[in-house]
């Protein structure tokens, strides 16, 4: 959410930012129904003022003129009431419209439709070339033992998984190194639930407009989120954090639930768009300084390279345009990890910087060296999610007879072993 003066007094930009994210909202309504409202209130301060006056007058009257002083007063406040309803109707239509209006995006960000139109960076690592045949991430999961894919769909439909084996122990692994990873850089490791209030996804940015994708329990007051993102960013909601208690680094491990309704038809096989999947979140709170928001944000993206350099996994970063990025993004990258079976890059982390649009609608705020109140800067991405990330995993690190190569990062959590699986 943007600053309602901040919107004022550069409508000119915010058209823009709207125009190229393809955000259909009108922003001369937005102001027009701000003016209304400013005219309103002062409509209703300026009958409070006369309402003050007149009451001081009472006790100074004759006995003649206070009866006709008290009628004054009381019509003045039956008035003001009067205006209430259309003052209320007037600040939720303005509070619903401001939730939709866009951030900036950065002066870097290339404009753009969608993800056909993101600018590739650069590419990491090298592509395995296999003297065999290889096979995918199906073939070798069920090639060992280590799913069973019709068993899980009985239970729970389509975009299901079952890992078994050495299979599950693998993902725990993946999860447990990039805790372990993040934590050593000064990541707090939060354990959170994905079980979350309605307004936590509205304070994300994820309401209104994702609606479609969320589970919503039925007769409960809760959703489930589809990414540890939401829960954090509400932990400090409506609090006033002090400068000095900032920058707060979480990375937080939870269950992530997805409807996938968007999604009929692609990916439908295997591990890679699942309705429930495990992440791993890098998420920071920083002061409100583009600067610091910016080094952040390379520290996030070196992180999560980190890790797929640890995975011995090859990939590219590229900078998602202004049509793929979400109304609150200021700078978004996606990194796109290399899949040998489908011999192109899949999106597998996303790291965000969104300034203070997620701050302000989450009244998230601190009070700055000036004792100023102040609303944060707010970043994610993505720290490993699986079972995504299993699928280049088994892949790239395939062995002529079906084993798999376990980078060294990995090996302390699955006794050492340098290869998992029967030949
Ligand atoms: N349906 C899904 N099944 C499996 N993995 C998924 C699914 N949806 C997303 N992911 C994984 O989660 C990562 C982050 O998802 S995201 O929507 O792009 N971004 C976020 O959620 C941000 N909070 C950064 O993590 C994706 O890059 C992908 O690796």
């Amino acid at each position: 959410m943007l600053d309602i003066k901040f919107i004022r007094e550069n409508a000119g930009a915010v058209k823009h930012a709207v125009e190229v994210k393809g955000v259909p909202i009108d922003i001369d309504e937005l102001l027009r129904i701000d003016r209304e409202l400013v005219d309103l209130k002062q409509r209703v301060e300026a009958m409070q003022a006369e309402r003050n006056a007149n009451a001081k007058l009472v006790p100074k009257a004759t006995p003649e003129e206070r009866p006709t002083l008290i009628q004054r007063g009381k019509d003045l406040a039956e008035e003001i009431k009067a205006l209430d309803p259309a003052l209320r109707a007037h600040e939720d239509n303005l509070r619903q419209l401001l939730l939709r209006v866009p951030n900036i995006p950065h002066a870097s960000v290339p404009v753009g439709k969608d993800d056909n139109d993101n600018v590739e960076l650069r590419r990491e690592g090298t592509l395995p070339a296999f003297e065999f045949t290889p096979r995918d991430q199906v073939d070798l999961l069920e090639g060992q033992g280590w799913s069973d894919f019709e068993r899980v769909a009985r239970v729970s439909g389509s975009r299901s998984y079952l890992l078994k084996g050495e299979g599950a122990l693998l993902e725990m692994a993946v999860q447990m190194f990039a805790m372990s990873f993040l934590a050593g850089r000064g990541f707090t490791p939060l354990s959170t639930t994905a079980l979350v209030r309605p307004e936590t996804l509205v304070n994300s940015g994820h309401f209104p407009g994702d609606e479609e994708s969320v589970y919503k329990l039925e007769g409960d007051e809760l959703m489930l989120a589809g990414t540890a993102e939401v829960p954090v960013n509400s932990l400090y909601a409506g609090e006033q954090l002090s400068a000095d208690q900032l920058p707060l680094a979480f990375s937080a491990i939870s269950g992530a639930f997805r409807r996938e309704a968007g999604s009929a038809g692609r990916d439908v096989r295997g591990l890679i768009r699942v309705h429930e999947f495990r992440k791993v979140e890098q998420y920071v709170i920083c002061r409100a300084d583009e600067q610091e928001g910016l080094k952040w944000f390379e520290t996030l993206l070196g992180n999560a390279e980190a890790i797929l350099q640890a995975l011995e996994l090859p990939y590219r970063v590229v900078q998602n345009c202004t049509g793929d990025m979400g109304a609150g993004k200021v700078l978004m990258y996606d990194i796109e990890t290399w899949v040998p079976s489908e011999q192109k890059y899949r999106e597998t982390h996303s790291c965000s910087y969104l300034g203070d649009w997620q701050a302000r609608r989450t009244g998230l705020r601190y009070r700055d060296e000036n004792g100023k109140l102040v609303y944060a800067h707010t970043l994610n991405n993505t720290g490993i999610a699986t079972p995504r990330i299993l699928v280049p995993l088994l892949e790239n690190h395939q062995r002529a007879d079906g084993t798999i190569h376990v980078p060294e990062a990995l090996r302390p959590y699955l006794g050492g072993k340098a290869v998992l699986g029967q030949p």
